[in-house]
């Protein structure tokens, strides 16, 4: 299974979600978002939700970046952020699990280390993406053995709120490739194939781009904030 994640080098991931509150939430319709874009060319999907994982895994073969979105009240984590979803996540069969790799505490006081620990011994042919917000988490979750590097989570953070990693032609992506001794996988706000290009080219290993593909009410919104403008 190790193999599979040579598929995605230098290519395109497409994340295909939809939450119960957006449009577009139903396993069908992701399994055939997904479809459409292996058509299309991309080497991997992301997806949220054991019941999507499954249905998407039916529709294509390209290698499938698990989460399972699910929010706690005692903790700002919600991307796979437990054991229970990391293992729910990983008994879907798919390739790589990625999971919030913030420092911030997380629900049931569990800890990073320790989850990370357990999902290798019991799951150790799957891959792991750390979902991270900073380089400083970066470099955290490199010392702790995750495989990937995520941006998923930058401008998305107390910390973060508000940036937005293509800023400055990528500083902030720059400084995470250097900085970690993990392949980099570029995530977040990537809203254009010029963005995704660029990720490319400055050393990430591969480029997820979710919204300005699957979710159309955004795609709609940006015409209309071009055409009111
Ligand atoms: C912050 C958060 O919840 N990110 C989620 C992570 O899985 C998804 O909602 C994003 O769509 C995904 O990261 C891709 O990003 P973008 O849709 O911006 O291309």
């Amino acid at each position: 299974m190790l193999d599979k994640s040579k598929e995605i080098t230098k290519g395109l991931i497409v994340s295909c979600q939809a939450l119960e509150t957006e449009p577009l939430h139903s396993s069908h319709i992701m399994g055939r978002m997904a479809i459409a874009a292996v058509s299309s060319g991309a080497v991997g999907i992301r997806s949220n939700s054991p019941k999507d994982i499954l249905e998407i895994k039916k529709q294509v073969k390209v290698p499938v970046i698990g989460i399972w979105k699910q929010v706690y009240g005692d903790s700002p984590v919600f991307i796979t952020p437990t054991i229970k979803e990391m293992r729910a996540v990983a008994d879907t069969g798919c390739e790589i699990i990625a999971c919030d790799a913030t420092l911030r505490e997380r629900p049931n006081g569990e800890h990073l280390s320790d989850i990370i620990e357990v999902i290798r011994k019991e799951y150790p042919n799957i891959l792991l993406m750390a979902d991270c917000s900073t380089v400083k988490e970066a470099e955290h979750a490199c010392k702790l053995g995750f495989d990937f590097i995520g941006t998923t989570l930058h401008g998305y953070t107390e910390e973060t709120e508000g940036m937005n990693i293509a800023s400055d032609d990528f500083l902030v992506l720059k400084e995470f490739i250097k900085k970690s001794t993990k392949p980099v996988i570029a995530e977040g706000k990537i809203d254009t194939p010029d963005k995704a290009k660029r990720t490319l080219d400055l050393g990430c290993y591969a480029v997820v781009v979710g919204g300005a593909i699957t979710r159309p009410q955004e795609i709609t919104q940006r015409f209309i904030d071009k055409i009111q403008e």
